[in-house]
């Protein structure tokens, strides 16, 4: 930063002479001789002395000797002098040194009257150096406004009995306070000014602010010291390098002697702060100008003001202004000698250049990462660069990047219709899954309803039996017709959510992010998908579990009508009542039973002769199972089960696929007659039946089957068969209600024993396990052909005597009419094995089903004919003893019968059954 040490520059500005002085014919005490020197009191011009009119050669001693002192300042003005000559010369140097950064400070000096403000203000014909400064100063601001930023702020204080007040605002008074940049009056705010315009009316409106009273000097005398600081802030646009500068523009009140005012009162207070501050401004000229280090300028508050101005960084120009005329002559000497005393002062003066205090080390840090993040954005402007290059030799479309904003507002439209889709959707199989389990209940309650009719023996019994089953269909049909609201509304929601998805899903392929949201709809899709699987898996479920428990039922009266008929067949038989047609029924029955056993597929060639004989097909159970009915939504998805049917809502009749489109199965009549099976009925319909089709070849299904029974010669051949096919594991079903009493057992046994040697002891054990034990195998419908000893019969494994036990009969009747209570328990062998097979069982049981219709029939049948036949016989041997071992076979059958019953009641129920009278 350059420093310079200069001197204040001292201007001396002589006025001419005023009206006033002109008219006192004053003498001019003021001679210049040149542009930097005067003469103060120079001799007067030779005026001859004359004494008694002779011309004298010496002075006159009454006059004063002149002073003739010849003073030199920097620049001297006579009175012909303009304020621009004083600003050429004084001020506009200083506008240059502000230029450079340099405080300036101008401040004029003199006696009241002597021209003070007529120098620094002027008037509208004479403009002052300040209004020429401020021209000057913004004449250069706008010189460098291209490589500079200005800003301009200003103030005009005034000091007026050693107050300090703001022009300006006409505010005050200001403290001063120090700080390291000097002298600062406290809560002074800076004008900011944009133009040379704006500076010269603020300060007009200060002058017009500032304290004036007339005194005998000067009618418009200024009792304060003006103060007009223009405050510069550059900064240098390319270097960004900064400079804080001030110009000072001062004008002092009046120097003069108090008594030359003659003021008084008021005025006179105002000159004696004037005189202090001038006198304390005096003494530090003084002592500046002496070089001394200690200057008073805390003497007055004018000297702190001027501290930076005197004795600072600061070009100072000094503007004393003189009166010529001698009637002033003390003040324009003492103005004089301050004037050539302030000469003598030195100011160091210094750029304001505002320094960094940036380190050094910061800045190459900061320029090394600038450099780096240049090489940077290179690399990734080539990298761009180059794949533009790239797309642009394949022709590839520049992927569009995705916006996040907008990425997610879709996600998130996605997610909301997909939630709704969902919902919509689980409600619907929920609804449609329990309907059809209600209409599945239904059907087999009337199939009991049907048995129920069948296996009467009074009436009585059955009538309240079907009452209560008719009373349970109707609260199955009340729940239908109670859910057939929730359904409606939400098959509607249904219909909704899949009209937003599609609308939603056009939408999709028409934005700008079409491909990756047409990726994130299909994985919606796919979990609606999944969402249907599981609730068409928990269906199926529900379906299997509940043929299941009907299978078991079905088993144990199977189990006990087999007994009931066998019974019956070898009563009949020794009775000799037996004929083609009851005897074709029951090889018939057998032949169905056969057929049951072991585990065999679907398309097994021997099935196909059962299916046509019982006229079963799957088709109903698919119905049953199918969900997928509820909506046209599975248009949208590929279908969960291969060859299920779909029905729609309106009752048409659509296929997953093209290929069943074709099927001729699913488009005959008997379909829609079907699908009608498993709508929801305004009241419970009592037509509904499994109705038995042909068709549903197509899918394999395992069925069950038990093995066959290993007794007889002629069936070992069979039961290899049977052998082979039971590999698969075996639902083995277990009857958990008590075993028939032993006596019956052992009576079998022993009966056995004594009348049919050819049966053997393993008839006899067989014969043993069938009792009490649910196992399908074991309740076997082996009935002989007629001849007992046609060993190579089917049916040579026959009981040749026995008898019609009440306690099975009852049974049989009971568990028809669905008064049995069945537990299903799988064996832990089986349990992980087979749980599928539960699915499957609903075609044993149709089949159970009808053999048990056809084994109670059968059982009725024989039992009424028995009964015609027994009254008879009983009446033709009544003189026979029940207890003696008659060679007769009535009588041995009657001994039979009475020998298995336990006590009395029941014999009395089997005698009342069977028509015997005591
Ligand atoms: N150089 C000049 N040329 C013509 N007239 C002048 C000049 N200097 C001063 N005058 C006139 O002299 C009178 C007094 O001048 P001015 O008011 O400037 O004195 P001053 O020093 O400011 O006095 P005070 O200290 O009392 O204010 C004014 O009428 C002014 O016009």
């Amino acid at each position: 930063m350059a420093t310079d040490s200069r001197k204040i520059k001292v201007a001396v500005r002589v006025r001419p002479f005023n009206d006033q002085e002109k008219e006192k014919n004053p003498r001019n005490i003021i001679k210049v001789l040149d542009k930097s020197t005067l003469m103060f009191d120079p001799d007067e011009d030779e005026d001859e002395f004359f004494f008694h009119g002779v011309k004298q050669t010496h002075r006159d001693i009454t006059k004063r000797v002149k002073k003739k002192l010849t003073m030199e300042y920097d620049d001297v003005f006579d009175n012909t002098a303009t304020n621009a000559d004083i600003h050429e010369a004084c001020t506009k140097p200083l506008v240059q040194s502000v230029m450079n950064g340099y405080n300036c400070s101008v401040f004029v000096y003199g006696a009241t009257g002597a021209g003070k403000t007529h120098t620094m203000l002027g008037n509208e014909n004479c403009p002052g150096i300040t209004f020429l400064t401020m021209k000057e100063l913004f004449r250069e601001i706008d010189a460098l406004s291209d490589v500079r930023k200005f800003d301009i702020g200003i103030s005009y204080l005034e000091v007026y009995n050693e107050l300090v007040m703001n022009l300006l605002t006409k505010s005050g008074p200001l403290k001063l306070r120090e700080d390291a940049n000097g002298v600062v009056v406290s809560g002074l705010v800076l004008k900011q000014i944009h133009s040379a315009n704006e500076l010269l009316d603020l300060l007009a409106l200060g002058n017009r602010n500032r304290t004036q009273h007339p005194t005998d000097a000067n009618a418009e005398s200024s009792r304060s010291h003006a103060i007009f600081q223009v405050h510069i802030r550059m900064v240098e646009k390319k270097t960004g390098q900064k400079r804080t500068v001030k110009l000072s523009m001062i004008d002092l009140a009046g120097s003069e002697r108090a008594a030359s005012t003659k003021g008084l009162g008021a005025r006179f207070k105002e000159g004696a702060n004037i005189n202090k501050s001038l006198l304390a401004l005096g003494n530090c000229i003084n002592k500046l100008a002496d070089g001394l280090k200690h200057i008073p300028y805390r003497d007055s508050n004018l000297t702190r003001i001027l501290k930076d101005s005197l004795g600072g960084n600061c070009q100072t120009v000094m503007i004393a202004n003189i009166s010529p005329s001698s009637l002033t002559y003390d003040d324009t000497y003492n103005t004089l000698k301050y004037a050539s005393r302030a000469k003598k002062i030195r100011t160091t003066v210094r750029q304001n250049i505002v320094p960094s205090n940036v380190p050094k080390e910061f800045l190459v840090k900061k320029v090394n990462e600038q450099a780096e993040e240049i090489e940077r954005l290179k690399a990734k402007l080539a990298e761009l660069e180059e794949h533009r290059k790239l797309n642009t030799l394949t022709n590839a479309t520049p992927p569009a990047a995705l916006d996040e904003t907008l990425l997610n507002t879709w996600t998130s439209r996605i997610d909301s219709c997909y939630a709704s889709l969902l919902q919509a959707v689980q409600h619907n199989y929920a609804l449609k899954s329990k309907e059809k389990l209600l209409n599945m209940r239904v059907k087999l309650k009337e199939q009991a309803e049907q048995i129920a009719r069948i296996v009467t023996l009074d009436g009585s019994q059955s009538s309240e039996d079907i009452a209560k089953i008719e009373a349970s269909i109707d609260r199955c049909g009340k729940q239908l017709a109670s859910q057939e609201i929730d359904q409606n509304r939400w098959l509607e929601r249904l219909q909704q959510a899949q009209r937003n998805r599609n609308a939603l899903r056009h939408e999709v392929l028409q934005s700008e992010l079409s491909s990756v949201l047409k990726t994130y709809m299909t994985g919606k899709d796919a979990e609606i998908a999944a969402a249907k699987a599981t609730l068409w898996k928990d269906h199926v479920l529900q379906i299997a579990f509940t043929y299941s428990q009907e299978n078991r039922l079905w088993h144990n009266i199977m189990q006990l009508s087999g007994e009931v008929i066998q019974n019956n067949y070898l009563l009949l038989r020794h009775l000799d009542r037996l004929d083609n047609v009851v005897l074709d029924k029951l090889k018939r029955l057998v032949k169905l039973n056969q057929r049951q056993r072991g585990v065999t597929f679907f398309d097994d060639e021997c099935q196909q002769d059962l299916r046509s004989e019982t006229n079963i097909t799957d088709h109903s159970i698919d119905d049953i199972a199918n969900l997928s009915d509820c909506s046209d939504d599975a248009v949208d998805f590929p279908p969960v089960v291969a060859g299920v049917k779909r029905t729609k809502i309106n009752g048409e009749s659509e296929s997953e696929t093209d290929h069943e489109t074709s099927d001729p199965v699913s488009s005959k009549p008997s379909d829609a007659v079907e699908r009608n099976v498993f709508k929801k009925p305004k009241t419970v319909s009592r037509g509904l039946s499994f109705k038995a089709t042909s068709a549903a070849a197509t899918r394999p299904t395992i069925s069950r089957r038990t093995p066959t029974k290993t007794t007889g010669h002629g069936s070992v051949a069979k039961t290899a068969v049977a052998t082979q096919r039971l590999k698969a594991p075996r639902l083995v079903v277990t009857n958990m209600m008590p075993a028939p009493a032993p006596a019956v057992a052992s009576s079998s046994r022993k009966l056995g024993a004594t009348s049919h040697t050819e049966t053997g002891d393993d008839k006899s054990d067989t014969s043993d396990e069938q009792i009490g034990v649910g196992n399908i195998a074991n309740s076997t419908f082996d009935i002989g052909s007629g001849k007992d000893d046609d060993s190579e019969s089917l049916f040579s494994n026959v009981l040749v005597e026995s008898n019609v036990d009440p306690h099975v009969l009852d049974k049989v009747l009971r568990r028809a009419s669905m008064k049995g209570k069945m537990t299903l328990s799988v064996h832990k062998e089986n349990r992980k094995k087979s749980p599928k097979r539960i699915g499957k069982s609903p075609r044993s049981i149709n089949r159970s089903g009808s053999r048990a219709n056809a084994s109670a029939t059968s059982v009725i049948n024989r039992y009424r004919m028995m009964k015609g036949k027994e009254a008879a016989a009983v009446a033709s041997s009544s003189t026979v003893p029940s207890t003696s071992s008659s060679s007769s076979t009535m009588g041995k059958a009657t001994r039979f019968v009475n020998n298995n019953l336990e006590n009395d009641s029941d014999r009395n129920r089997h005698n009342r059954l069977m028509g015997i009278k005591k």
